[in-house]
């Protein structure tokens, strides 16, 4: 790995804590990590089977790339982006809807070496300054508008503030900046590739903390985890995997995702956005056999396939995670879409559970699945670390071929959300039954998922805490029906001060620029919050305070 001194600190340290060398030693062994690169499997694939479709971008005008294409383009703009100053190691902030662009881009950042840090299009000027600037990034990427918005004006004012950020790229009409079109497609000049065991891409973490943090996945670690997912789904060539999520998203990407598609030399299509009037004519159109969505949206399929004129019949199987999926709506999945569900139960720095495709009926609709690999370690503890018996709930703390150490350039955090002996502390509540199979009962951590959006309280009350009105605010998830929770700000008001009402608040969190979906769905004033026992505010008391009301429509 390659290791490059972090800025700001005295002492030359990695960015992120790696594996042990007793435990690479044993992943290797395993056959685990078997020393590929997003590079060298692209290119296996190409020189294997050069004409096979690889991607499928079908709006507005259907575009295909098939092995041989993507593979030539994405290594031509790789050495384009070398000729225009981006090496290995480099950062790049790629906020792309779900074009055939994303992925060219993507393996070109792969085939360079340079890292790219996954903005998802909701994403706004707030979340992307602070990518750019905590990542160092040297370039963004972005679609001219995407859903109505315009991202070459966000790029200009986060260029103005980002000393090191010098190229922002544009699919589409570049304004002021520079069309993606325009790099060079270089025949030759493409420096020398990753290491297996070098960083791939920075992920980003739901978080519970003020600012996201970012997760260091190797080409090893993470190429492993799409094998054993491919094992799993049953993806091979055959495989049509729609792209229903944001690109961006863990869950879409590797889950198994179009990576996983890809390495199996499947097929991926992309959805220009999620709804069933978008999504059922191109599974029909495509022949789609298999896609991954959270649970208000299979709730949405569901519904809408129990009476559609599109032909599904190509769907074999759709995953279904990233929230609570009730056993009532995961009942009606099947005989609606008339194919396989898998529940998957997994997190972005690492650790992915699948039920598998001959688990029993009972166990796909009631568990959240076992994980990918015999090497996954689960401890399921209480609050003291103490192993808690099978069946009993606790905090799930996992370790693994695939799970990261430690979150890049974040040691003290590192220290909270790891143990000494590396396992991940995943915030979840967890039990598990005889066969192995995790049931998710809820969380310890501070962080709301709002129908698989995960939002950190503390980055919006630190918001709403901004307002000089405001003494205090506190954000929590409520159960809802469809999204599974939604936020609810309680905002207690200074003494004397100027009356605040609840689009006020909504406003001031919505002008900060941060991404829609963390917007309080409901406010409340208050003149306490519930205490505990050593007087801080109890969470889990304001949740229980709070009745669910009526399901809010999904954002897009
Ligand atoms: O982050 C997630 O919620 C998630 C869900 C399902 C599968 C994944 O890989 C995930 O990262």
């Amino acid at each position: 790995m390659t290791l490059t001194p972090t800025p700001g600190t005295d002492a030359p340290g990695p960015d992120a804590p790696t594996w042990p060398a007793e435990f690479a030693e044993r992943y290797r062994a395993a056959g685990h990590w078997r020393g590929e690169t997003f590079g060298s499997v692209l290119a296996e694939r190409a020189a294997a089977h050069p004409d096979r479709i690889a991607v499928v971008d079908p709006a507005p005008e259907r575009r295909t790339w098939t092995y041989r294409e993507l593979e030539e383009r994405s290594a031509r703009l790789a050495a384009g982006f070398a000729a225009r100053g981006i090496s290995k190691g480099d950062r790049v902030v790629l906020q792309l809807p779900n074009v055939g662009e994303f992925v060219e881009v993507a393996f070109a950042l792969f085939r360079l070496g340079a890292l790219p840090v996954y903005a998802l299009p909701a994403h706004r000027e707030t979340e992307i300054a602070y990518f750019c600037s905590f990542t160092e990034a040297v370039a963004y990427v972005i679609p001219d508008r995407h859903a109505g918005f315009d991202h070459r004006d966000l790029a200009s004012k986060v260029k103005a503030n980002t000393p090191t950020l010098r190229h922002v790229f544009v699919v589409g009409d570049p304004g002021e900046h520079t069309p993606l079109s325009d790099v060079p497609r270089e025949a030759d000049g493409l420096p020398e590739g990753p290491a297996p065991d070098d960083l791939a891409f920075l992920q980003l973490s739901g978080g519970t903390t003020g600012v996201p943090k970012l997760i260091p996945r190797t080409h090893d670690d993470y190429i492993y985890s799409l094998r054993g997912s491919d094992e799993i789904c049953g993806v091979d060539a055959d495989t049509r995997y729609l792209v229903v999520l944001p690109a961006a998203h863990n869950f879409p990407m590797s889950s198994p995702g179009w990576l996983g598609a890809l390495y199996a030399g499947g097929t991926v299509v992309l959805c220009p956005r999620p709804d069933a009037a978008t999504a059922f004519p191109l599974v029909a159109a495509e022949r789609v056999t298999m896609t991954g969505m959270v649970p208000p949206l299979a709730l949405l399929w569901t519904q809408a396939a129990e009476d559609t004129e599109h032909d599904l019949s190509s769907l074999r199987l759709v995953l279904v995670g990233g929230a609570k999926y009730s056993e009532a709506a995961a009942r009606r999945l099947e005989p609606a879409l008339g194919c396989r569900l898998m529940q998957v139960f997994g997190m972005a720095e690492g650790l992915v559970n699948y039920t598998r495709l001959d688990d029993d009926d009972e166990t796909v609709v009631t568990t959240q699945g076992l994980p990918i690999s015999p090497d996954d370690e689960i401890r399921v503890v209480d609050d003291a670390d103490q192993d808690v018996p099978d069946g009993a709930y606790g905090h799930l703390l996992t370790r693994g071929p695939y799970t990261i150490r430690g979150y890049w350039r974040a040691p003290e955090h590192n220290a909270r959300s790891f143990t000494s002996d590396g396992f991940y502390r995943t915030g979840d509540i967890v039990r598990r039954t005889p066969t192995g199979h995790l049931v998710v009962e809820g969380r310890a951590k501070d962080q709301i998922n709002r129908g698989g959006e995960k939002i950190a309280p503390e980055e919006i009350e630190n918001i709403i805490l901004s307002h000089p009105s405001v003494h205090d605010v506190s954000l929590v998830g409520v159960a809802d029906e469809y999204l599974g929770e939604r936020s609810l700000a309680y905002v207690i008001l200074r003494e004397g001060a100027e009356p605040l009402k609840a689009p006020a608040v909504r406003r001031l969190v919505r002008e900060r620029g941060v991404a829609a979906y963390k917007v309080p769905d409901l406010v409340e004033f208050v003149d306490a919050f519930p205490q505990t026992g050593i007087g801080k505010i109890s969470k889990k008391g304001l949740r229980s305070d709070a009745a669910p009301g009526p399901a809010a429509p999904l954002q897009h």
